[in-house]
């Protein structure tokens, strides 16, 4: 079976000699894709945006914002896309439909709806009250009420990325008061960064973020590689018996919070070193075990869960709370297949704070169930490297890591 063969049902995976010395450019970032995207749009398309993210959650954003005569947006199953857009649309002056697949319809978007409905945008639910597919109508940001809105912080830090990004082009700006706990904050903190590159100064103070109204400059601006995507070759690396792994296209002050994955495996047994233009992986000894808060990292959640406890190395994962509305429940996702190794993730508090217990770990021809979330997939495939692992429904990875599989056959791993 060819790992380009992405309509395959299953890939049954297996790497002989453990031993990986290779380089590889990871995909840019999808984050930070998608949102110079929007920002672009709002400055009249005259930016040059340079190594944008060839993930399919990027490519949807092209193509929508691509068709702006279209009334029905399907984002398929991008979260961003259907936050950014939503809000996008609110002050288009066009009516648009919204939606995407079945899972999408079940991620909540009320908390951004009922921000947008505040600043006087008109927006139906078509379906179920809270979620997509969701009717927006004509609106002109001109007749924006008010200028200061409250949101919840902890649900989706995407819905305050959404509402940021459209808040220098209302006639008064807009300010943000966040409630409770934000959780993502550097994706709020990357927004902030990206927004300044185009020439809009925000001031975020405590929980108050205060936009004034101001006109996006168009700017060039090159996507870094994504942080979240590199996580897998930190995984490779900790798994192989021997690695000198390069990774292209990072740099040390980055504007993605998943940098962090550095801070995590140097505990986890892999040492970073940054080169002129990315990174250098090898192996060190592991530290310890591990306590580690997600919040604002939730996308690691699933690779270092796996890492644990292919390491045998008891770990507390905290801050997952925002896991069980991502693109699938992930925290009953790792815990249903890690218990197919003979591992557990046990819970601590629910919802928030669980424990890998590796138990009998044992790679021994398990079959991956991927739940249409393409980090379960990729988390998990590095398990190759132990023996062998089947991942099913592999096209999944196309959402942010479209060569994944191309990448992983480069550096010796069979399908
Ligand atoms: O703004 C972004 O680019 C993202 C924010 C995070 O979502 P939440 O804010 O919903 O946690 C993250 O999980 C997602 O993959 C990308
Ligand atoms: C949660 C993710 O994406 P989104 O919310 O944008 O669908 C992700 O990529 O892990």
């Amino acid at each position: 079976m060819q790992a380009s063969d992405t309509t395959a049902q299953a890939f049954h995976i297996t790497h002989t000699s453990g031993v990986v010395n290779h380089t590889i450019t990871p995909p840019a970032s999808k984050s930070e894709s998608n949102r110079v995207l929007v920002i672009d749009a709002l400055t009249g398309r005259k930016s040059q945006l340079d190594n944008l993210s060839n993930a399919r959650d990027t490519q949807t954003m092209i193509r929508l914002l691509d068709s702006d005569s279209n009334p029905v947006w399907d984002v398929l199953d991008a979260g961003t896309t259907m936050r950014f857009l939503t809000a996008f649309s609110a002050f288009n002056g066009k009516p648009r439909e919204m939606t995407g697949t079945p899972r999408m319809k079940e991620r909540p978007i009320k908390l951004l709806v009922d921000a947008l409905r505040e600043l006087g945008a008109v927006i139906e639910y078509k379906e179920k009250e809270g979620y997509p597919p969701i009717l927006i109508h004509p609106f002109k940001p001109e007749l924006a009420k008010t200028d200061y809105i409250k949101i919840k912080g902890d649900v989706s830090s995407q819905y305050i990325t959404a509402l940021l990004m459209i808040a220098p082009v209302l006639p008064k700006g807009l300010t943000i008061e966040l409630l409770g706990h934000v959780g993502s904050k550097p994706y709020i903190e990357m927004t902030l960064r990206l927004m300044e590159h185009f020439g809009v100064t925000s001031e975020w103070k405590d929980n108050i973020i205060k936009i004034s109204h101001q006109t996006y400059k168009p700017a060039q601006y090159k996507v870094e590689s994504d942080w979240s995507g590199s996580s897998y070759w930190f995984s490779v690396a900790a798994l192989a018996k021997e690695a000198n792994i390069e990774l292209k296209g990072y740099v040390k002050n980055s504007l993605q919070g998943d940098h962090v994955i550095v801070d995590i495996m140097d505990q986890l047994g892999v040492k970073t070193e940054f080169t002129a233009d990315g990174l250098k992986l090898t192996k060190q000894p592991v530290k310890g075990n591990l306590v580690w808060d997600f919040t604002d990292c939730p996308d690691l959640a699933q690779t270092v869960a796996v890492i644990l406890a292919a390491k045998g190395v008891e770990g507390t994962l905290s801050g997952l709370q925002s896991l069980r509305i991502k693109e699938t429940d992930r925290i009953a996702a790792i815990q249903n297949e890690l218990r197919k190794f003979g591992a557990d993730m046990i819970e601590i508090e629910k919802d928030v704070t669980y424990k890998v217990v590796p138990g009998t770990f044992k790679v021994d021809g398990q079959s991956v169930h991927t739940y249409e979330d393409h980090r379960m997939a990729m988390a998990f495939a590095p398990l190759a490297l132990l023996g062998k692992v089947t991942i099913e429904e592999p096209s999944v990875v196309n959402k942010s890591y479209p060569l994944y599989w191309e990448d992983l056959k480069k550096v010796g791993f069979m399908f």
